[in-house]
């Protein structure tokens, strides 16, 4: 058009010229609005498949990786880091990808009207592209630590509203304000240096932008001169380049929120890809399972502990329809063998076999069925009671569900509750009592008619009086279950068929309680001093 206006002549070059524009501009629109709808769509559909993906492969990984990563940590990673990454990367990615192709277009008629200033210009482009790798580099690793100290900003806020009885109970509100306090100031910080950086790195774009420009409208002017192109070319080419440029200056913008949108997927990718350390998942499920466990000369040691062992050279035998009661001071190692017994763990060295074979060589979700434990303060969900009960089985009817709570003793309380069956158990059963909470949890195991049922403690907010009952439903369940009983309350264990007593991760003594009586050993050791501490306990009372 410039050189049309200066010669005057064929005019309707000017006229093609205004067409093919309005043209270009129309299909550009077009493309455009169906580009942004496919983009749009499809990165909502990464988000999405990104997140479940995520607690996928977080659900799947050992316990040690629960043990030793703060769950705080965790749920940021699955919930804001997440949807952080999606709306920084589908907001900076369509604009990078806009402008690139913008880029490469606008070189390639650039190249066609100069090539010489065309190299000129790249080569300016090469020296600025410099500084946004230095601060982008800064900038993504400084996302990393915000994001760290995010997320002990989160870990601290749910401990302390997990922990509300307990910081109510000390006065300790105060104290955890302070302490989050002090955690928010760690993001401050790292927030004013982020906001410096950032302010450094526009200055350092715009100002690289603007020598660019001046300097190749200096050369450009010069071939005029040299009459190595035409007017309307310069012309045209300033046209070009002043876009190209535009497409530069919001690429050295976006690159650096690029970055730092990969460096909050760091940790994102990082538990993603994370392999599990675990067994190969076994394929064994059995229909005629007799419930025989063998620990055979297991040892043990916790990751986190490697160098305390918890179980050593552990060997017994917990037979079919027998109960196995297993004793010892606190931390003597009960608890490992469950977790053990669980397949929550593996033991460094050892066996541990059901009906000849080792535990890891069971299907998973077989195994959880045959196998079922109640803890001492185990937990409830926020629904009723009759779906806590029949927890993971699907519609069960209510006749079997109160055969359990009958013989878990559980069903006279739950009558006495405004809506029985159907009365809600409160987040993690909170409206219920300790002891109603055990009993539901060991109707819940009892329901799945487990062949291996393993009760950690699980009685020990009982009074007497429904602790025997629990016992004696135990004794007479036609002994269709293999039953390890795990307490401290000496009484409870008397009638066990087998007793194993546990000392520093070691069995020092086992048989019957008469004969472990008569040994004289640690077993009557640990009895006569519960027998002493209920006197002591009971003389005020006497008297
Ligand atoms: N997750 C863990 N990581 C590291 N060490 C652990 C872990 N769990 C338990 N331990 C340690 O292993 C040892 C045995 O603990 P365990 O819980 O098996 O004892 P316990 O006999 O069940 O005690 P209690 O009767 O008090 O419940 C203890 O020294 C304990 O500190």
């Amino acid at each position: 058009m410039t050189d049309w206006i200066h010669s005057k002549e064929n005019p309707s070059i000017f006229w093609m010229t205004i067409v093919t524009m309005a043209l270009i501009t129309l299909s550009s629109a077009v493309t455009e609005f169906i580009c942004d709808c496919i983009f749009s769509v499809t990165m909502s559909l990464v988000h999405i498949k990104t997140q479940g993906q995520l607690l996928r492969s977080v659900l799947q990984q050992e316990i040690t990786f629960f043990d030793t990563v703060p769950a705080g940590d965790i749920t940021s990673r699955v919930t804001t880091d997440i949807t952080a990454m999606s709306e920084a990367l589908s907001h900076n990615l369509s604009l990078l990808m806009w402008y690139l192709m913008r880029l490469v277009f606008l070189f390639i008629y650039m190249v066609i009207l100069s090539t010489k200033l065309t190299l000129y210009t790249v080569l300016c482009l090469l020296v600025i592209t410099i500084v946004p790798q230095v601060t982008g580099a800064h900038s993504q690793s400084l996302a990393t630590r915000i994001q760290e100290s995010l997320s002990k900003v989160q870990q601290a806020a749910q401990e302390t509203f997990s922990n509300m009885r307990t910081v109510r109970s000390f006065a300790n509100e105060d104290g955890e304000c302070l302490r989050y306090e002090g955690k928010l100031d760690v993001t401050y910080q790292l927030n004013k240096i982020e906001a410096m950086a950032y302010c450094w790195t526009m200055v350092a774009n715009n100002f690289s932008g603007l020598a660019l420009k001046v300097s190749i409208l200096y050369f450009g002017g010069r071939l005029v001169t040299c009459e190595e192109m035409s007017g309307g070319e310069l012309v045209s080419f300033v046209l070009y380049e002043l876009q190209f440029v535009t497409a530069v200056e919001v690429l050295l913008h976006t690159y650096p929120d690029v970055r730092k949108a990969v460096g909050s997927s760091q940790k994102i990718f990082e538990y993603m890809d994370r392999t599990p350390q675990k067994p190969q998942p076994g394929t064994l499920s059995p229909n005629d399972l007799e419930g025989h466990i063998t620990f055979s000369n297991v040892t043990f040691s916790y990751p986190r502990r490697p160098q305390h062992l918890a179980l050593q050279d552990v060997s017994f035998e917990l037979k079919p329809g027998k109960v196995t009661a297993l004793v010892g001071a606190c931390d003597a190692g009960k608890t490992t063998v469950v977790n053990l017994l669980l397949r929550l763990y593996e033991p460094q060295s050892g066996q541990i076999l059901l009906d000849g074979r080792p535990i890891s060589h069971y299907e998973n979700q077989y195994y959880r069925r045959k196998v079922s434990v109640v803890n001492q303060e185990p937990i409830l969900t926020a629904r009723s009671i009759k779906d806590n009960i029949s927890y993971g089985l699907g519609e069960k009817s209510l006749k079997s569900v109160q055969e359990a709570a009958m013989a878990a003793s559980a069903h006279d309380f739950i009558l006495e509750k405004p809506s029985s069956y159907q009365t809600g158990a409160g987040q993690k059963g909170e409206l219920l009592s300790g002891g109603q909470r055990q009993r539901v949890a060991l109707a819940r195991a009892l329901l799945r008619d487990p062949k291996i049922l393993i009760l950690d403690d699980a009685t020990s907010s009982l009074d007497a009086d429904t602790e025997l009952k629990i016992q004696n439903t135990l004794y007479s369940r036609g002994r269709r279950q293999t039953v390890l009983l795990i307490s401290h309350r000496m009484n409870v264990i008397e009638k066990a068929d087998h007793i194993l007593v546990l000392e520093d991760g070691r069995i020092t003594e086992a048989g019957k309680h008469q004969q472990l009586l008569a040994q004289g050993g640690r077993y009557q050791e640990l009895r006569d001093k519960q027998l002493s501490s209920f006197q002591r306990s009971g003389q005020p009372a006497a008297s």
